[in-house]
């Protein structure tokens, strides 16, 4: 365990070979004629052959010529960068809505070409359907409105859940995303508009881990909002009321767990972007019952955790000296006290000590920093709070800045939700940090929450840093010499499509910490010595699929070792259990859904 340099080598040998997903056969296909064009999983527009013409009456519904999928995937392409071209002098989120509605309407026509556009331009694609714009995609959300995608389960529907959820159309769902939009990025509450949400994260599921887009749901849980704004707007497409609390709100979220699982038993639920206190209740009241996760606090953990192992190994140090990293956390939501929980039993795992692993640990909430003095202290943060006695020249809710000039720490991590908090005066704090290589992690979304941009960072903390995002930033050049500040995206993509294709592929009933640990672990060990000492603490966003395909391996083979893989599909528990590490990594993928178009065959 932990043998990180061990793993990377062979990661390189592997990454060499060539991965093939699985070439579907012929597709079945129920409808005719214009219901074929009109359903985007069918649709090939003019890419249907003659012979499919035929067969399936769309003699006359399409302009004689055929058109390949690479002309059809050129021709998207060139409209993309032309509306790029077109739009240089617009406003940069003019244009990201623009980016947004084009390949939206692609997503709305022809999911086919969609997910191979996105597959294959991830790195620029990414940024669109996910954070950053997504964010002002679900602020603009009632006027963007055009048609639904995915499913709403409001306060209303109280006692209709079970009936309801037999109205999605697709037989089998394997992955479901929900979110009740309480806390959308570092957004706040953005009622129904939130949907946005669960459909990026699942288009990055259907990116990333190759989950069947087939098989994928959206969804929104509408309990109210208590956005004053949204109440008010006319256009506002949510209810019209304060958000349900306690018991009330409770009932709800259990009556659409119980629908799922009933439906589709075998399904897996991400939550995501709940407010902590519901993100933390509704993780210890699932977790045991049905195969869940919340994404905010677990998957956030293990990215966050890589991130932190990574700059131990790039300060050159073993990796046995993470418990003496000092470490600040600007944030105590459901975000930073997941890191702090996972940070914690990595502490205690390599150094054998627990009672002791908080205590190069400090943390930060709105009152500044947080100790057993702090009133109403919340339990959750609790076992980071310090104690007075041990913390000589700070007191109960000391600023950043004084805690940063006190403590020198060697890592400074955001997930605030606010911008800028990292400011000039703490980042040049950060220079004078107790570290060869100090590292600053400003993890919060969207961009303009970061708390501080990437170039600020290496301007005032110095050049020696190792820096991380959590929404992309470019590069930063530092000056005539062709040196590179490079910038990390830790952001919990990196983990929540392995997650989820793992636990699905082991067909376990649970995610268990065992699950997620190795994850984690296998994130970290990810990346070679080399890339660490250049300060590459993730892969690129080019290698998600194989990326994914190794952490779900990590999560299939933690499930074999706990003895809750039950399988999936024709694959049972002793088959998994007796495949190598390499061979598992190659089921994975093999499992990955890849887009081409496959032939239709009409059966009525
Ligand atoms: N990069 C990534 O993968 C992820 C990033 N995030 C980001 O983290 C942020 C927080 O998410 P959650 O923890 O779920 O939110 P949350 O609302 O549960 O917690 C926010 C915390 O920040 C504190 N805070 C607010 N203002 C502050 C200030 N001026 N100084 C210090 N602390 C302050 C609050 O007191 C609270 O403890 C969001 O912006 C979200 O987008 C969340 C999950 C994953
Ligand atoms: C990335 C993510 O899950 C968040 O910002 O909430
Ligand atoms: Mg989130």
């Amino acid at each position: 365990m932990w043998n990180l340099a061990r793993f990377a080598a062979s990661r390189l040998s592997r990454s060499r070979r060539l991965f093939s997903s699985a070439i579907p056969g012929p597709c079945i296909v129920h409808k005719r004629g214009a219901d074929i064009l009109h359903d985007p999983w069918f649709n090939k527009d003019t890419g249907f052959p003659l012979t499919e013409r035929d067969r399936l009456g769309l003699r006359g519904l399409l302009p004689p010529r055929v058109i390949s999928f690479e002309q059809q995937y050129d021709r998207f392409m060139e409209s993309y960068r032309s509306l790029e071209r077109n739009t240089k002098c617009q406003p940069e989120s003019v244009v990201a809505l623009a980016k947004w509605r084009i390949l939206n309407r692609l997503h709305d026509r022809n999911e086919t070409l969609y997910y191979r556009v996105l597959i294959d331009n991830i790195k620029d694609f990414a940024p669109i359907i996910y954070t950053p714009t997504v964010g002002l995609v679900c602020q603009n959300y009632s006027g963007l409105f055009r048609r639904p995608r995915g499913m709403y389960f409001s306060a209303k529907d109280k006692g209709e859940m079970m009936s309801m959820i037999y109205n999605w159309p697709a037989q089998q769902v394997d992955m479901i995303v929900l979110t009740d939009g309480s806390r959308i990025l570092g957004l706040g509450d953005l009622g129904v508009q939130g949907i946005g949400i669960p459909i990026g994260k699942l288009d990055m599921y259907v990116a990333a881990a190759g989950i069947n887009p087939q098989r994928i749901l959206p969804v929104m849980l509408d309990v109210g909002t208590n956005n004053q704004k949204l109440l008010e707007d006319p256009l506002y497409l949510g209810l019209r009321q304060p958000r349900l609390e306690g018991e009330e709100y409770l009932s709800i979220v259990d009556e659409f767990m119980e629908a799922v699982f009933t439906r589709w038993p075998k399904a897996i639920v991400q939550f995501e972007d709940f407010q902590m206190k519901w993100a933390f209740e509704t993780l210890e009241r699932y977790r045991k019952k049905f195969c869940m996760f919340n994404d905010d606090i677990q998957g956030t953990a293990g990215v966050a955790l890589a991130g932190l192992l990574g700059t131990v190994r790039a300060q050159g140090r073993s990796l046995a000296d993470f418990a003496n990293q000092k470490i600040v956390v600007v944030g105590a939501g459901s975000a930073g006290l997941g890191v702090l929980s996972m940070a914690v039993q990595a502490v205690a795992r390599m150094a054998g000590k627990s009672e002791t692993a908080a205590s190069n640990f400090f943390l930060l909430d709105k009152d500044g920093l947080i100790t057993k003095e702090r009133k109403n202290l919340d339990p959750a943060a609790a076992p980071f709070a310090k104690d007075p006695g041990q913390i000589v020249g700070l007191r109960e809710g000391a600023s950043l800045l004084e805690v940063v000039k006190k403590v020198k720490p060697d890592v400074l991590l955001g997930l605030s939700g606010v911008g800028g908090v990292f400011n000039e005066e703490v980042l040049k704090a950060m220079h004078e940090s107790d570290s060869s290589k100090p590292a600053i992690f400003a993890m919060s979304n969207p961009t303009m929450n970061a708390e501080c941009t990437a170039a600020d960072a290496f301007k005032h903390a110095g050049e020696n840093i190792v820096f991380a995002s959590g929404s992309p930033f470019e590069n930063v050049n530092l000056g005539s010499n062709g040196k590179v500040g490079h910038v990390n995206q830790a952001n919990n993509m990196y983990l929540f499509p392995g997650i989820g294709l793992g636990a699905l592929l082991s067909g376990a009933h649970f995610i268990t910490d065992g699950m997620l640990q190795a994850a984690a672990e296998c994130l970290a060990s990810y990346m070679t010595d080399e890339e660490i000492q250049r300060g590459i603490l993730y892969p690129s966003i080019n290698s998600i699929r194989h990326i994914t395909a190794e952490v779900g391996a990590s999560v299939l083979r933690a499930a074999v070792a706990e003895e809750l893989a039950e399988g999936h599909g024709d694959v049972g528990p002793r088959e998994l259990a007796h495949m190598s590490k390499e061979e598992t990594v190659e089921y994975v993928f093999r499992n990955m859904w890849y887009p081409i178009y496959s032939p239709l065959v009409h059966e009525k």
